[in-house]
């Protein structure tokens, strides 16, 4: 597969990781006005940089665009005489729909939008996917190509402004509360490497067994608290203060700003 990432900020540098590290390409092309950030990739064969979003195009099949919002109309135009049959042209943007891409390329094209996130450089990324009319054909393409670096999930376009919150924000969320977990962690004792590496793992458990057992959490949970134990104890003080209620108004404050900012 030949590759293209327009714009390899922080998420296209992300996508640009995951594939190297699952032989996702066999060319990759990586774009952006400054290229001084792109020094460490270009040392891997397959990877070519440049400023030249027409020449990256020209150069590729799979063209995953991952600029920011108001960037993204004006390198479309840029683009859109040399586009052809074989392009897949996914695009990550932010609350930019399907039919603002058919306003400036036209229908007669092959256009996924997806909405994964940063955890996409280490192969483990919650991707949201959906198509035009025409890029349904090329859907299960885009899925085989997420898959590689995650787990992907087609849904229908309304819905992608709720899965950028969910997916991408909401790497950010569980961030925080890992971060809390490590904190509380240093007061009970361990030091902020040892933590650390407790609050990573016991997350990384909690969803695996989920996702491995097809379970319910509070399946899971009335197997860990013993009655009148320290498990419940420290989860109905939680509650008290409000943590699911938090992490549920925060999730629909972010969501509400999506919707202000795509308006806006
Ligand atoms: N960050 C995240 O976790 C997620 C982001 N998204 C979406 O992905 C998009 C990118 O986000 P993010 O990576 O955070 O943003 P960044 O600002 O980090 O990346 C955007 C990149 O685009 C490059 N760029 C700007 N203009 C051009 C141009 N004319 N040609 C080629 N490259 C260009 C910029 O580099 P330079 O200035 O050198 O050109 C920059 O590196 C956004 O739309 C965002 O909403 C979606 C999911 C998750
Ligand atoms: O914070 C943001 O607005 C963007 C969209 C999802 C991740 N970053």
């Amino acid at each position: 597969m030949k590759i293209a990432i327009i714009g390899a900020g922080n998420l296209g540098l992300s996508i640009a990781k995951g594939i190297l590290s699952t032989n996702g390409a066999t060319s990759m092309v990586l774009t952006k006005r400054n290229l001084s950030g792109l020094k460490e990739i270009e040392k891997y064969g397959i990877v070519t940089t440049t400023t030249d979003n027409r020449e990256a195009v020209a150069k590729s099949d799979i063209l995953i665009f991952a600029v920011q919002p108001g960037q993204f109309v004006k390198i479309l135009g840029e683009v859109k005489d040399i586009l052809t049959d074989k392009h897949v042209i996914i695009s990550t943007i932010t609350g930019f729909s399907i039919a603002r891409m058919e306003e400036v390329i036209g229908p007669d094209h092959y256009i996924i939008r997806a909405m994964p996130n940063t955890a996409i450089s280490v192969g483990k990324s919650m991707t949201c996917i959906c198509s035009n009319e025409k890029g349904a054909k090329r859907i299960d393409l885009a899925k085989a190509i997420f898959n590689r670096m995650g787990h992907s999930m087609q849904i229908p376009e309304d819905q992608m402004q709720a899965a950028t919150v969910i997916c991408a924000s909401g790497i950010a969320f569980w961030m925080r509360l890992i971060r809390a977990t490590t904190q509380g962690a240093i007061q009970l004792g361990f030091d902020a490497k040892e933590a650390q590496e407790l609050a990573m793992h016991t997350c990384n458990g909690a969803a695996s067994l989920l996702i491995e057992s097809d379970s319910h959490p509070e399946n899971e949970i009335d197997k860990v608290t013993t009655p009148r134990g320290c498990t419940i104890s420290g989860l109905n003080e939680m509650e008290h203060q409000g943590l699911s209620s938090s992490l549920i108004r925060g999730i629909v404050a972010s969501f509400d700003k999506i919707n202000e900012i795509k308006k806006g």
